[in-house]
C-alpha cells in the first residue's frame, strides 16, 4: 500500500503553482482579459489554484500561433512525428507517478486507476499512433494502361478539440496523439473543472514539441468552447462530453461545413445471462467483476455499465452475489493506492447523481445496496464522495434511461435471448454493452445484435489503442482509437494522372 501525499504537503510528488495561464505558441500566456477562476479538487472540496478564464480573444490568439505553427509541421515526416510521440511517451512514462497523483487530485478519482489505467494508456495511445503513422500507406489506383489515381493523405490543418473533466489526460490523448500524428496544428480546451492536470502534463512535456503546435485554452464552455467550434479558422471539431453539447457542437460545425467528431452520452447494458451462474468458480469471479465496472472511475465513464440486464432464473442469486461483491469496494483517501473508489469530480456532478438516486426511489425502485452519499468525514468531509448503489426497477424508469453519470447500476431481468436484446436497445444511445455468457454462441449472436459501437464480451471496460470506439444512436458520430482515426484528422488529395504522350482517347 501506499499512500502519496498531498499536493501541497510535505514529501509530495507535485507542487501546483497557485495560478495557471494559457499554453500558446509554447508559451504560458495570460488571459487577455484578466479574468480567473477557482479550480477546485474534489478529494476535499477546497480550492488549489486559479486558471485563466479564456474568451474569444484568447482563442483567436491560440489559432493564431496554430495557423503559424501547421504549415510546417504539416511537412514534417510521419518518422519525425513519430520521434516525437514516442519521446512524449517516454516522458510521461518516466513521470508516471507525478501525473497520476497531479490527475487524482484534480478529479478526484482513485490513484490506483490514474496509475494503473489512465497514465499508462495514455502513453500506450502516443506509442500506438507513432507506429500508426509510419505503417499507413496511400493508395494507388490503375484506371486505364496510361492512368493512374494516386491517393495521399494530407493533415487538415488547424482543428479544435473540446474535451471534458472524467478522463482529463487520456481524453486529452485521444484526440492529441491522432491529430499530431497526422500533422495538424490543435487549439485544445479543457474543461473547467480539470484543466490543472493537463497543464502540469504540458509543463513536463511541451518543449517537446515546436511552438504552436499544440495550444491550450483554459475556461468555460460558452466562453473559450464555443468560440473555438464557431471559428471559421479550424478546418475539423472533435468533442468528448454530454449528448446535448454535442448537438450545438454539430449546429456550430455545419455553419462552417467542417467535419465533427463526436463522443457522446450512454447508458450501456450490460447482460448476464444465465449460465454465468456457479456457485465457486473463476468464470462467475471474473463476471461479478464485470458487474461492479459500473463503480469504475465512480461511474463518471460514458459507457459506463449502468444498467445490468440478468437473465429471471438466476436473478435472486446472481444479485445477492454482486451486493456481496460492491460492499467489498473499498473507499477512503483517494492517493492511497488500496482505495478503489474515489470522489466525484465536482459538486455539480454530486448533486446530479444525488438527484437521481432520489430520482430513483421516488419512481419505487429498490435499493439493493448504497443509495446514499458516503461521509469519509475529517478532512475529506467536505468532498464529493457517493456510496456505489445498485437499484432494482424497470427499463421504462428515468434511472435506466437517463445518463446519471455516477456509481449507480439499475439492475432488472429478461425471460429470454429476445427479451434481452429488446432490452438493451430499449434506448436513446448506443456506444457500449457488455454481454456475458459462457456459450459463444450466444455471445456471439447477443453482440452482434446490440446496437453499440463497442461490445464486450466476458470482460468489460477494455480501452487498448488498436480497437476502435465510438457510438451508434445518439451516442456520437466517428470512431476513436484504432488506424481509423486518423481517417478523421486526414483529407484525401487524389491526383489523377494520365501518361498517355497524345490526346488519343482524351474523353
Ligand atoms: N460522454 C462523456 O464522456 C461525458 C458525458 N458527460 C455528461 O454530461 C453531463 C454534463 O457534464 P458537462 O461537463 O456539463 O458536459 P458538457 O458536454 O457540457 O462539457 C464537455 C465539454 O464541452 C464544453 N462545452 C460546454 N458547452 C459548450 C458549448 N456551448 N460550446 C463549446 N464547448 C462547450 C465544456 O466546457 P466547460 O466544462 O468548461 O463548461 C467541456 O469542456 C454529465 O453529467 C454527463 O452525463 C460529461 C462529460 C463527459
Ligand atoms: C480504465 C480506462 C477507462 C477509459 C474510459 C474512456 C471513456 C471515455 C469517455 O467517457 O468518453
Amino acid at each position: 500500500m501506499t499512500v502519496y501525499a498531498a499536493p501541497g504537503q510535505p514529501d509530495s510528488l507535485v507542487t501546483f503553482k497557485s495560478r495557471y495561464e494559457h499554453y500558446i505558441g509554447g508559451e504560458w500566456v495570460p488571459p487577455v482579459g484578466g479574468q480567473y477562476f477557482e479550480n477546485v479538487t474534489p478529494i476535499t472540496g477546497k480550492a488549489f489554484c486559479e486558471v485563466a478564464r479564456g474568451t474569444a480573444a484568447d482563442i483567436d490568439a491560440a489559432l493564431d500561433a496554430a495557423h503559424a505553427a501547421a504549415p510546417a509541421w504539416g511537412q514534417t515526416s510521419p518518422a519525425e512525428r513519430a520521434v516525437i510521440l514516442n519521446k512524449i511517451a517516454d516522458r510521461m512514462e518516466q513521470n508516471l507517478e507525478l501525473i497520476a497523483v497531479a490527475e487524482t487530485w484534480d478529479n478526484g478519482k482513485a490513484v490506483r486507476e490514474t496509475l494503473n489505467a489512465d497514465i499508462p494508456l495514455a502513453i500506450d495511445h502516443f506509442r500506438y499512433f507513432a507506429g500508426a503513422i509510419r505503417a499507413q500507406e496511400g493508395g494507388l489506383s490503375q484506371i486505364n494502361e496510361d492512368m493512374v489515381a494516386y491517393h495521399f493523405h494530407e493533415p487538415l490543418g488547424v482543428v479544435g478539440q473540446i474535451i471534458p473533466w472524467n478522463f482529463p489526460i487520456l481524453m486529452a490523448t485521444w484526440k492529441l496523439a491522432p491529430a499530431l500524428a497526422a500533422g495538424n496544428a490543435i487549439v485544445l480546451k479543457p474543461a473547467e473543472q480539470t484543466p490543472a492536470s493537463i497543464l502540469v502534463l504540458f509543463e513536463l512535456i511541451g518543449d517537446l514539441l515546436p511552438a504552436g503546435v499544440v495550444n491550450i485554452v483554459n475556461g468555460f464552455g460558452a466562453e473559450a468552447g464555443k468560440p473555438l467550434a464557431t471559428s471559421p479558422r479550424i478546418r475539423k471539431i472533435a468533442f468528448t462530453g454530454e449528448t446535448t453539447t454535442g448537438r450545438l457542437i454539430m449546429q456550430y460545425a455545419s455553419e462552417n461545413i467542417i467535419p465533427v467528431t463526436l463522443e457522446l452520452g450512454g447508458k450501456s447494458p450490460n447482460l448476464f445471462f444465465e449460465d454465468v451462474m456457479a456457485q465457486d468458480d473463476a468464470y462467475f469471479d471474473k463476471a461479478k467483476e464485470g458487474f461492479t465496472m459500473f463503480a469504475l472511475n465512480q461511474g463518471e465513464v460514458c459507457t459506463c455499465p449502468s444498467r445490468a440486464l440478468i437473465q429471471e432464473s438466476i436473478a435472486g442469486a446472481f444479485l445477492d452475489a454482486v451486493v456481496e461483491r460492491t460492499e467489498l469496494i473499498t473507499r477512503g483517501n483517494p492517493l492511497d493506492t488500496d482505495t478503489m473508489m474515489g470522489a466525484q469530480a465536482s459538486n455539480d456532478q454530486f448533486e446530479k447523481i444525488r438527484s437521481y438516486l432520489d430520482i430513483g426511489k421516488q419512481e419505487g425502485a429498490q435499493v439493493l445496496t448504497g443509495g446514499e452519499v458516503a461521509d469519509l468525514g475529517g478532512e475529506f468531509a467536505d468532498g464529493f464522495y457517493i456510496q456505489p448503489t445498485i437499484f432494482r426497477g424497470d427499463n421504462s424508469m428515468r434511472i435506466f434511461q437517463e445518463e446519471i453519470f455516477g456509481p449507480v447500476v439499475s439492475a432488472t431481468t429478461f425471460t429470454d435471448f429476445d427479451d434481452a436484446v429488446r432490452i438493451a436497445n430499449d434506448t436513446l444511445y448506443g456506444l457500449g454493452a457488455g454481454v456475458w455468457s459462457r456459450s459463444g454462441n450466444t455471445a456471439y449472436r447477443a453482440g452482434r445484435a446490440i446496437q453499440a459501437g463497442r461490445v464486450w464480451v466476458n470482460n468489460y471496460h477494455a480501452y487498448p489503442a488498436h480497437a476502435a470506439f465510438g457510438g451508434y444512436k445518439s451516442s456520437g458520430i466517428g470512431r476513436e482509437n484504432h488506424l481509423m482515426m486518423l481517417d478523421h484528422y486526414q483529407q484525401t488529395k487524389n491526383l489523377l494522372v494520365s501518361y498517355r504522350e497524345s490526346a488519343d482517347g482524351f474523353f
